[in-house]
């Protein structure tokens, strides 16, 4: 071995000692934030306390200036140990509050396989909950509302909207007809990447695999392409499948890299969708509903249909208003079988216990024709406290 060989060796040796030094840091410091959640559910306190990561942060940045680290990465990296404390702390709150949904092995229904966007959403979300994860994939959304109502699972995972695509009107409308009830949400990031399983380059692509809403997403990148045949499958698992199955240096499928490792597929090109900020919004339903804290951000989403009168929908979002609401999401579907009827699907920030959605909903109740509450859940979305390097150097 060369001086230099055993000269790097002893200095990425070092490193994996830090490193292992900072996990368990970083370990200790989540069991003391643990410690927190614990404090805040005895004395009722909210989980988010926006002053004291204001203060932390600007301590934080002065500190790793005096050490040469900048204000950027002392920031980016304190956002992401914060979200994971608040993230758990939600957990272990709601988790207190329902103590019946603690199960050794949770069934969870998902669209398609290992791979899909669907599954990496799934891990995602029960990556930070208690008892095992029974993965069941699965080949359609109804197939997937089946299995929980038929209590073959425990929870669905289902893709509600795309910030390329827009909303998936297929899962809006089987929420009008389904028992379940939504009891989680979450976003995670689609990032398409072009998968081959041969040695190969684009010039040579005839055949290219992938869900037909990845290929909307992707649209500007396939009209760029020119002559290349398009053919959808159920699911992007499948797409990546097929590309492994016929290993042919004229075949391609589009799907995350992340999953297309899995059916050991290269990614040859990546940053496909339109959007380069492309995220998918996943809910999570169950046969029953959730208890949400009033210490946890959360959101409710109803499901509504109003009186033919002109001016209706404005005098239901008014009662909104007036209750201080805010709304995250307007959808609008038909009514099957009444032609030129909607069926509107509200988002809002709020818990059902909160005195003002009480009375909105009693409001509503009064002037609207049909009117059901889907859920009401934690809000996963932690927005990061910023601070402006400047004034944490002023302090
Ligand atoms: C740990 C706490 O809960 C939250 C998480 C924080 C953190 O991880 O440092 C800081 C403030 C809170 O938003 C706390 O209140 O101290």
């Amino acid at each position: 071995m060369s001086d230099y060989q055993t000269q790097l060796e002893q200095i990425r040796d070092n490193i994996s000692q830090l490193d292992g030094q900072l996990l368990k840091l970083l370990a200790d410091r989540q069991q003391l934030t643990n410690q927190v959640a614990e404090t805040k559910i005895r004395a009722h306190l909210q989980v988010r306390d926006p002053l004291r990561e204001e203060q932390l942060l600007i301590k934080l940045i002065k500190q790793g200036q005096g050490m040469g680290l900048t204000p950027q990465y002392v920031t980016q990296l304190f956002h992401v140990i914060i979200e994971d404390s608040v993230l758990n702390q939600q957990m272990l709150l709601a988790q207190k509050a329902n103590p019946d949904n603690d199960l050794p092995l949770n069934r969870v229904a998902f669209l398609g396989d290992k791979g899909s966007y669907s599954y990496l959403a799934t891990q995602k979300y029960f990556s930070r909950r208690p008892g095992e994860l029974m993965e069941m994939g699965c080949q359609s959304f109804d197939e997937i509302v089946a299995k929980v109502e038929s209590a073959e699972a425990d929870y669905a995972v289902l893709p509600i909207e795309n910030t390329s695509s827009g909303s998936i009107n297929e899962v809006y409308d089987l929420l009008q007809h389904t028992s379940l009830s939504i009891i989680g949400e979450l976003t995670h990031p689609v990032e398409h990447a072009l998968l081959v399983a041969a040695e190969t380059d684009i010039s040579q692509l005839k055949t290219l695999y992938a869900h037909p809403q990845v290929f909307s997403q992707c649209s500007h990148f396939l009209a760029e392409l020119g002559n290349i045949e398009v053919k959808p499958t159920d699911s992007t698992s499948a797409a990546m499948l097929k590309a492994n199955e016929l290993k042919d240096p004229a075949v391609a499928a589009i799907g995350s890299a992340a999953g297309g490792a899995l059916y050991g597929l290269t990614p040859i090109k990546s940053n496909l969708a339109n959007q380069k900020e492309n995220h998918s919004r996943f809910i999570v339903v169950s046969r029953k509903a959730v208890n949400v804290p009033l210490q946890i951000p959360s959101k409710t989403t109803l499901v509504m249909s109003t009186v033919q009168k002109p001016g209706a929908l404005v005098e239901a979002l008014l009662v909104l208003r007036d209750n201080q609401i805010n709304m995250t999401k307007l959808e609008s579907r038909p009514i099957n079988g009444n032609p030129w009827e909607e069926m509107f699907y509200i988002d809002v920030e709020g818990n059902l216990q909160d005195g003002p959605m009480q009375s909105a909903l009693e409001s509503l109740r009064g002037m609207t024709r049909y009117l059901k509450i889907l859920g009401c859940y934690p809000t996963e979305e932690v927005i990061p406290t910023r601070v402006a390097a400047a004034s944490a150097l002023r302090q």
